[in-house]
């Protein structure tokens, strides 16, 4: 036996190398906890050694709700410990929320490009994954490219109208469809339409395969994923979930290749017939171009992933409100059918639908179906609300908390449509705790597409058909469940009586 001094700890310890190695590494770790758990003075659960605040949310099936239990214990900013040393601070409430997002929009615009998972899915080089001058120029073409084909014009307006059509007829074919995999393919063809120029046919299996690999990764690449936090677990871990999502990533990524190579092979300079066409014509045309080949690529992949899941999901809840109230669904049909008749509605007609519209917006606050924002991170210290969230920390907006604020909502738990309208029930009313498309420099891109989609679905599945709950016996649950990173609601079965058909043909339609 030996004496062995470290710091203010002497010890008696077994000369065996390998022991002694092991004991000194766990002393350091338990030392290197103890001396930074004392300067990083913001409420949390306790730590445990190595594994920090992993075992606080393990277990837990939907992310935001175990986040807000432990608001209670914490308050409205949390500091959890994820794996030996990433911070992860989690705020609350729409004034935490601003002051977070907007007030230090310039501090808090990062991505926390050291979390495993998205970081190797994306590579850095996307829209979403990346930072700095990179992320601001990707961010700038994307924002302008959709514009010019057509996001605030008539071209996505007749794409999305087409397309409503393709749907409605497939949910009135045959009985028992499946709504859950429709919605994702009426939604991922309006972003195919941007990208590639043309529409999916629904059985087509190159499709299919686009749509089944977006899925697995929106299920499984949230925050939760162990391998974030030690990444040495996707190595060793015999399914790693991680290792699955960079797998399934690689087939899309293949075909992406593919159309790129077609769109190269029979491009015309004086043509613009997509997304694609229009990166290749900024490659012809600038000098030297701020954005690299490669970005093309992972962009197509990035406007995918934010704009297919997200649009059908939030319109898999708006279907579910309207089957729980009726009477909502009546009064958008009557509100519809005296602007529109049974002609085909435009977006044109939406300042004349306003309490539509804030069924929409009502269903996108309450479902809040990205109940926390996607991760970002600060590069130096931010102070909100007094307290110092420290450098490098990642950061989640939880966008739940402002939607349900009782500060700025009455009632937020109850299902109100009017309270986005005006006195006068004419217009909509904007709320400053609505935040479904986030809040300050690294908004949705695509929010003005995604508004023009629920729209344009929303009305037209009303207009052509009634929409019941099939199983009337068995209660509606409400309560969501977050898959990943978006929360759907639970499986429900709804009938669907075709309108435009005047003997009304019958359908049910399963969402599981
Ligand atoms: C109802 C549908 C949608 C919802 C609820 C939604 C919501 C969001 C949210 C919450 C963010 C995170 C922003 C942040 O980090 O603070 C985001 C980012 C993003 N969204 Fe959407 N989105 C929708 C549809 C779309 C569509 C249709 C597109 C593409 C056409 C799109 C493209 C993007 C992109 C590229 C980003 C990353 C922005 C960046 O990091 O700079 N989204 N979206």
């Amino acid at each position: 036996m030996r004496k062995i001094y470290i710091l203010d700890y002497t010890v008696d310890v077994d000369c065996n190398p390998v022991l002694l190695a092991t004991f000194v590494c766990i002393l350091l770790v338990l030392l290197w906890q103890r001396v930074t758990s004392r300067i990083n003075s913001l409420p949390g659960p306790h730590r445990w050694p190595v594994l920090g605040n992993i075992p606080a949310l393990a277990g837990s099936q939907s992310l935001y709700k175990r986040l807000l239990e432990l608001r209670k214990d914490y308050g409205d900013i949390i500091q959890l410990r994820m794996g030996p040393s990433m911070n992860l601070v989690v705020v609350f409430s729409q004034d935490l929320i601003k002051e977070l997002l907007v007030d230090n929009a310039d501090k808090t615009e990062f991505r926390p490009n050291w979390l495993y998972v998205p970081d190797t899915m994306f590579n850095k080089t996307g829209i979403i994954w990346s930072n700095g001058k990179h992320w601001t120029h990707l961010r700038k073409f994307a924002i302008h490219a959709l514009k010019d084909l057509g996001a605030e014009k008539s071209n996505l307006e007749q794409n999305i109208q087409v397309e409503t059509n393709y749907l409605i007829s497939a949910m009135c074919k045959e009985n028992n469809v499946q709504m859950d995999k429709l919605l994702p393919k009426a939604v991922s063809n309006i972003i195919s339409n941007i990208v590639f120029g043309s529409r999916f046919e629904y059985n087509d299996p190159d499709f299919e395969m686009i749509l089944n690999v977006l899925d697995y990764i929106f299920k499984h690449a949230g925050l939760h994923l162990p391998e974030n936090f030690m990444p040495i677990l996707a190595n060793i871990m015999p399914n790693s979930e991680a290792r699955c999502c960079f797998e399934e990533k690689e087939k899309i990524d293949d075909y992406v290749k593919l159309q790129i190579e077609k769109h190269k092979e029979n491009y015309n300079p004086s043509e613009t017939r997509d997304f694609i066409d229009i990166y290749l014509h900024h490659l012809n045309n600038a000098n030297e171009s701020n954005i690299p080949d490669k970005s093309l690529f992972h962009m197509i992949f990035d406007l995918f992933a934010a704009g297919s899941e997200t649009t059908s999901t939030t319109l898999l809840w708006i279907i579910l409100y309207l089957i729980k109230y009726p009477s909502v669904q009546d009064l958008c049909r009557t509100e519809i059918t005296t602007v529109a008749g049974l002609r085909q509605v435009s977006y044109a007609d939406k300042d004349k639908m306003p309490y539509t519209l804030a069924v929409i917006d009502e269903v996108q606050r309450i479902a809040s179906i990205g109940p926390i924002g996607l991760p970002r991170a600060c590069m130096e210290d931010v102070s909100i609300s007094g307290k110092i969230i420290p450098k490098h920390s990642v950061i989640i907006p939880h966008f739940m908390s402002a939607h349900y604020d009782e500060k700025y909502w009455e009632n937020p738990t109850e299902f109100q449509p009017e309270r986005f309208l005006t006195d006068d029930g004419k217009h909509i009313k904007h709320h400053k705790a609505f935040h479904p498309f986030s809040v300050g420099s690294r908004t949705c891109i695509g929010k003005n597409v995604a508004e023009m989609e629920l729209f344009l679905f929303t009305t037209t599945l009303i207009q052509r058909c009634r929409l019941q709950h099939a199983t009337p016996y068995e209660p509606l649950d409400m309560e969501g469940v977050q898959s990943g990173i978006t929360l759907l609601p639970k499986p429900y079965k709804v009938r669907i009586r075709d309108r435009s058909c005047s003997v009304g043909v019958e359908r049910q339609i399963s969402i599981y």
